[in-house]
């Protein structure tokens, strides 16, 4: 086998181990024709995952005949190869099948494909950056996805607007209509709008047309069009515009041949739905993704459907590269509530615990993370993250191997200082204190108390020493485990255990619009006598 296709299989395995470690609850067939002497260990161990040679699935389509890059398993598509795209005919008739046999409204489809669109704005535009959001909407379904993204971007906090030249009289489009009423949303004539769409708004959502446009755009839509390539062009000449995000397929352009004389829309966004149209392929913009889910497997098998996972919850996913950013220009302005001194506990330890309620409460992964900075004696600072495994009034605790090289430098100095980002809350901890080795009974207690495999592997890994290879580790940890084979006590390794950070110092940083954060500094001093913490605000 060619080593590069090898590879891809190899890294394919690896991405369907992520899909299927981080999807709870649902089962994957995986056919591995050839497997490597690789795949079993890669494979071992995944709840849900079936490998066997009779189903065909991503692993074998994605890697094997066209032996193309193996990232679509990840969450995002790279080569238009990998994805399939439908006929005008195939999206039609998936829409049947959809709304026939396999039971569906076209409420609810409507519903999740609005929702869809709505969401992958979110990913994308900020509604601090974005806020004015026009829609335009056609008179089939794609302008009824149309009025459902609009109500959601209202809940998500951008400022819509609508235009709705050629109403369906329909029960179901008159209750959306009612709905985005009933939330003030306006509903604007072709005659209110400026030839200029960008003038008054962020974004523009073309909702004209989906898969069942034919022939040339019919007025008022031949106007609108125009106005949205008008748009585009004063982009070109270095003026400010407003981006176009094209539901399911960019209005005027042929379902399957795409911008066939190149003088139609450029949307900045394209957001396809079920699965992309054959135009896609000519999607040249920076942001494609792919929205509804909500295919059953029996039509993705029928049409042979390639599609990238979903990740988590979402609505949405990016199909193809994200586009090449300007790092320097990466930046969030933070908004968040006032963070003032009358607010703050008088207690650190229970302001922190507040805060660490309210990133468990916002559904953070892994809140305990923390950046652990230790200095030896050479004076060299170096960080690292550990996971916060206690916190009281007697300090911070985490667990790790006492021959470590952050063990060595607390050795050496046992001053350290640790750091929370829970960036969903645009908040910052930093804490700053002396660090001692926790008592041998705490570490036996906490150690018994992790997986029988972590337990494991800190007997079979000596923390930051140099391995000649991962086999290395494999096979101490196989060994161990063929040891341990009875289920009987896996013994603490003398070299691992806790240490505990006694607090001299506290920060807590909000971050605020203008760079103008909140930051409340907690230092010990004495009042009578009594030890206490002094709260000041620093500039930030
Ligand atoms: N399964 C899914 O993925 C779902 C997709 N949804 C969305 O639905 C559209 C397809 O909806 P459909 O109602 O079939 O069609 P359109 O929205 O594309 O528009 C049809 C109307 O447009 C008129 N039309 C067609 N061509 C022209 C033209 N050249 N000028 C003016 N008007 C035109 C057409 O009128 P006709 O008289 O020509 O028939 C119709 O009135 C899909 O793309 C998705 O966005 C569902 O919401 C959920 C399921
Ligand atoms: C999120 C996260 C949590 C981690 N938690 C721990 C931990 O609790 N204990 C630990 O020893 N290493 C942990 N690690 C690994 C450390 O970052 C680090 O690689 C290891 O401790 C060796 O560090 P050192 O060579 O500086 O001592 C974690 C890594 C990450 C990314
Ligand atoms: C090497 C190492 N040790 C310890 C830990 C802490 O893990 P646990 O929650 O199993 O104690 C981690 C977590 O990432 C780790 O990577
Ligand atoms: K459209």
């Amino acid at each position: 086998m060619h080593s590069l296709v090898r590879k891809a299989r190899t890294m394919t395995c690896l991405y369907l181990r992520h899909a299927l470690t981080h999807t709870k609850n649902a089962h994957f067939y995986a056919n591995v024709p050839k497997p490597s002497s690789a795949s079993p260990r890669l494979f071992s161990g995944i709840p849900g995952l079936i490998c066997t040679p009779g189903v065909r699935a991503f692993c074998t389509a994605l890697t094997g005949a066209a032996g193309s890059r193996a990232a679509v398993l990840g969450q995002t598509m790279e080569s238009h190869d990998s994805v399939s795209y439908l006929t005008q005919r195939e999206a039609a008739e998936i829409d049947e099948i959809l709304m026939g046999p396999l039971g569906f409204s076209v409420d609810q489809l409507m519903e999740l494909a609005g929702l869809s669109v709505a969401t992958s704005i979110a990913e994308v535009y900020k509604p601090s950056e974005h806020a004015r959001v026009l829609t335009i909407c056609g008179p089939g379904n794609n302008g009824g996805d149309g009025l459902v993204a609009a109500r959601h971007l209202h809940h998500f906090g951008y400022k819509p607007y609508v235009c709705y030249p050629k109403r369906t009289a329909k029960p179901l489009y008159t209750g959306l209509v009612t709905q985005l009423e009933s939330l003030s949303i306006p509903f604007l004539s072709v005659e209110d709008l400026k030839s200029d769409l960008s003038e008054d708004f962020d974004i523009v959502i073309d909702a004209m047309f989906g898969f069942s446009f034919h022939g040339a755009p019919r007025p008022p839509f031949d106007d609108l069009i125009q106005r949205l390539i008008t748009s585009h062009n004063h982009e070109q000449a270095g003026q400010k515009k407003s981006v176009t995000v094209s539901i399911d397929i960019p209005s005027g352009w042929h379902v399957e041949e795409g911008d066939v004389d190149g003088k139609g829309i450029k949307p900045d966004m394209l957001v396809s739905l079920t699965a992309p149209k054959l135009c896609a392929k000519k999607f040249s913009g920076p942001h494609h993704f792919l929205g509804g889910r909500f295919v059953p497997p029996a039509i993705a098998e029928k049409y042979k459907l390639h599609l990238p996972p979903y990740p988590g919850t979402s609505m949405c996913v990016r199909i193809g590269k994200p586009p090449k950013v300007d790092i320097s220009a990466l930046r969030e302005n933070y908004i968040s509530p006032e963070f003032l001194e009358e607010q703050v506990d008088e207690d650190p330890i229970v302001q922190f615990r507040k805060w660490f309620d309210d990133a468990l409460a916002a559904g953070l992964r892994e809140p305990n993370a923390m950046a652990l900075s230790t200095v030896g004696k050479d004076g060299k600072p170096s960080s690292r993250m550990v996971l916060l495994k206690g916190v009281d009034k007697d300090g911070f605790v985490w667990y790790t191997n006492y021959e470590s090289q952050k063990a060595h430098e607390l050795s050496e100095n046992p001053h350290a200082s640790i750091l929370f980002f829970w960036d969903y809350l645009n908040r910052q901890v930093r804490v700053e204190g002396s660090v001692q080795k926790v008592s041998d009974e705490e570490s036996e207690q906490y150690f018994h108390s992790r997986p029988r495999g972590s337990q494991i592997g800190a007997l079979a890994s000596k923390q930051s020493m140099v391995v000649p290879g991962r086999h290395v580790l494999l096979q101490e940890y196989k060994e161990l485990e063929q040891k341990f084979a009875d289920g009987g006590l896996v013994p603490k390794p003398k070299n691992w255990g806790g240490y505990r950070l006694t607090p001299q110092l506290f920060e807590f940083w909000q971050g605020q619009p203008s760079r103008l954060h909140d930051r409340l500094r907690y230092l010990p001093h004495e009042i009578n006598g009594q030890r206490a913490w002094k709260v000041e605000r620093l500039a930030p």
